[in-house]
């Protein structure tokens, strides 16, 4: 059984489609990169498949309807990163990170709420693992773009879930951050999760992601290994643009070079 797997999802906001027909299954060990232009409907896809927007088709996370768990159960299960940072509470690095854990402790009014040893251990872990761990006692809104943006990512890792969504992981990373994060991204789905990350730097998605599955307009295009969804014919129908390709160290990479 797949860890998350789509059929036929459709999306429709303000009367319009935003994703249509939109069928795949994620395994447990896969990085499965999610791309297209602006406005494909990457962003709106996530949101669907963690219950934030209305939609139709089939969702089944570990073969369940995910809108039927418990919302606890389905936090504990499903992880999610979302594109825009709206952070504006001055709470401290840790106390962010700490939020991932949130589905895992009691209630505060109970007297249960607090964080144990299991929770500490995977906080600390996803703080030196996104490299914040020196940043852990600073307030979130005193951070640089890429300093919060890592510290988002560890608030999603703590959560320590089968399954990760993550909007844009590494947009806002200096080139060797990028690496670091998607290096960690594919150590995690080695270690039997299963991730869809939407990628818009093609390399990166071309030397890391296992599969990818290209969105136009709403609409899957393509799906498969990097080299069969990277074609020259796609590059040019979907995005307008030619890549010159190579290869290196025994994998071939993806430039992209111009637009067409
Ligand atoms: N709440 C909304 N109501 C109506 N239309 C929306 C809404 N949110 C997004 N859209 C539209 O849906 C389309 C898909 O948006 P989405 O954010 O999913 O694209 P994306 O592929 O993630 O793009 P980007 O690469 O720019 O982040 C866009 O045309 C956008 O304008």
């Amino acid at each position: 059984m797949s860890l998350l797997e789509a059929s036929a999802l459709q999306v429709r906001l303000g009367g319009k489609p935003l994703v249509r027909d939109l069928s795949f299954a994620l395994d447990a060990g896969e990085l499965l990169g999610l791309i297209g232009p602006n406005g494909a409907g990457k962003s709106t896809a996530l949101k669907a498949l963690v219950q934030l927007l209305p939609h139709s088709g089939a969702i089944r996370l570990d073969g369940r309807d995910p809108a039927t768990l418990p919302a606890r159960e389905r936090g504990r299960r499903i992880a999610y990163l979302s594109q825009n940072d709206s952070l504006q509470w001055p709470i401290s690095v840790r106390d962010l990170v700490a939020l991932g854990r949130h589905p895992y402790r009691g209630s505060w009014w109970r007297g249960d709420g607090g964080l144990g040893r299991r929770d500490d251990e995977a906080i600390d872990k996803a703080l030196r693992a996104t490299d914040v761990w020196h940043l852990r006692g600073r307030k979130v809104t005193e951070l640089s773009g890429g300093e919060r943006a890592r510290a988002r990512l560890a608030r999603v890792l703590a959560v320590e879930a089968p399954v990760i969504l993550a909007d844009e992981p590494v947009a806002a990373l200096d080139p060797r951050h990028q690496l670091r994060v998607m290096e960690l991204l594919r150590a995690q789905s080695r270690q039997g999760r299963g991730l869809i990350l939407v990628l818009h730097d093609l390399t990166l998605a071309s030397r890391f992601c296992d599969r990818l599955l290209l969105l136009d307009r709403g609409r899957p295009v393509a799906s498969g290994t990097p080299d069969t969804v990277l074609t020259q014919p796609h590059l040019r129908a979907v995005y307008g643009i030619r890549a010159v390709s190579g290869r290196h160290q025994g994998q071939d990479y993806l430039l992209p070079w111009e637009c067409v």
